[in-house]
């Protein structure tokens, strides 16, 4: 079929409508193989036809060895050993100091992320081991809102398969994700990792059909006390499991291999589901919160210069030569300090960065230690 349209023409608008990348959240308990996961997409994206090769960025400070080549790596600019030594902190408060670091300087991550858009179709973060120091922290909350706000974004939460074959354990982690799912209202994807161990399908049937888990939940527990009634725990993981009935209502999972590569296309299926998501769902609800941030600010600002201008009028009558009198001090220089903590495209640079100096923080940043 012909068109009309000049070739020109048609490159042009192919570039303008080039979609924005989607940002892919890896979280998981320690050991599901978030990095193991993270690095068998990078190499399957680079093994497609034309090769899609995404931005990869690395948010744990405390991993020895990151087995991917990621962009922006945390480790080149925040020391976890040392924040762990200056502010005497334990393994988890040094991981969890180091992310609010790295917060501070995260608006430069995202600048260096916006000059790839053009060039990347998917961005890639891999969390820190210890599941709640991102999924709780203001650090986790911040760092995921301004990249959901830049981008369509979507959480993978990826599972050890193996380990969650005991129902009590498969509910336990399925209230983690749920609680996550709540807390950052993104599109999800149950990953299942390492199938290749353990097929997924167990989980699957469990999250279609409740009465299939209950069956489940009655031959792992005796679930009757003494007397014949059921005990505690049973009716709880009953009630529990009639409130995830509805949770897995609206959620994409999938079974992957990170091992063998097994089920990738299928989760990158699921990811461009969960675009549509995005933009259906989550974007008109952030639009709602920026208006709403925005009308507040304005009858605040609206509030204030009503105060003000009446505060004048009082000191106009009092002096009335006053304002004339009134001298501005003289702008200083505005500085422009290039900062030489900034973070850096380890691709780009060919090497790490600088640390960020946390024996001298003359930042305005008061980070409260970790309790
Ligand atoms: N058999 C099998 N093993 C896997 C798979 N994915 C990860 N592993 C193994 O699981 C272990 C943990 O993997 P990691 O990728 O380090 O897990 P992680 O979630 O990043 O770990 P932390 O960051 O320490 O929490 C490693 O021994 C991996 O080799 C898989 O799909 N199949």
């Amino acid at each position: 079929m012909s068109t009309s349209e000049p070739k020109g023409k048609e490159k042009e608008t192919d570039a303008s409508s080039k979609k924005k990348p989607v940002a892919i959240i890896t979280i998981g308990m320690a050991g599901a193989g978030k990095s193991t996961f993270v690095r068998r997409l990078n190499a399957y994206l680079h093994s497609r036809d034309p090769p899609k090769p995404p931005y990869v960025l690395n948010l744990d400070p405390a991993v020895t060895h990151v087995p991917y080549e990621a962009n922006i790596d945390i480790r080149d600019t925040v020391n976890y050993q040392e924040v762990m030594k200056q502010y005497n902190l334990g393994p988890n408060g040094g991981i969890l100091t180091a992310l609010n670091l790295f917060t501070t300087k995260f608006d430069q991550v995202l600048e260096l992320v916006e000059k790839r858009m053009d060039s990347v179709d998917y961005v890639i973060l891999d969390t820190p081991g210890q599941i709640e120091i991102f999924t709780w922290s203001a650090s986790g909350a911040i760092i995921t809102d301004a990249v959901a706000s830049s981008m369509p974004t979507v959480v993978a939460y990826v599972i050890d398969t193996p380990r969650t074959t005991a129902p009590a354990t498969f509910m336990s982690n399925m209230l983690y994700a749920c609680s996550i799912l709540y807390k950052t209202k993104l599109p999800f994807i149950l990953v299942f990792n390492k199938t290749d161990v353990q097929p997924h399908e167990f989980a699957v049937k469990w999250m279609n059909d409740f009465e299939e888990f209950q069956e489940a939940l009655a031959m792992h527990g005796s679930g009757r006390d003494s007397e014949g009634e059921p005990t505690y725990m049973n009716s709880l993981m009953n009630s529990m499991s009639l409130v995830l009935d509805e949770f897995y209502k609206g959620l994409k999972s999938v079974g992957v291999s990170s091992v063998t590569g097994d089920g990738f296309k299928d989760f990158l299926e699921a990811v461009e589901g969960s675009r549509e998501e995005y933009e259906t769902q989550y974007l008109p609800d952030l639009e709602r919160a920026r208006k709403q941030r925005e009308e507040t600010l304005r009858r605040s600002k609206e509030d204030s210069m009503t105060r003000l201008m009446k505060d004048l009028s009082v000191d106009r009558a009092k002096n009335p030569n006053g304002p004339l009198s009134a001298k501005w001090e003289e702008e200083e220089d505005e500085d422009d300090d290039f900062d030489e903590n900034d973070v850096i495209d380890r691709v780009e640079e060919g090497g790490p960065g600088k640390y960020i100096d946390i024996t001298n923080t003359d930042s305005d940043v008061q980070w409260p230690r970790p309790m």
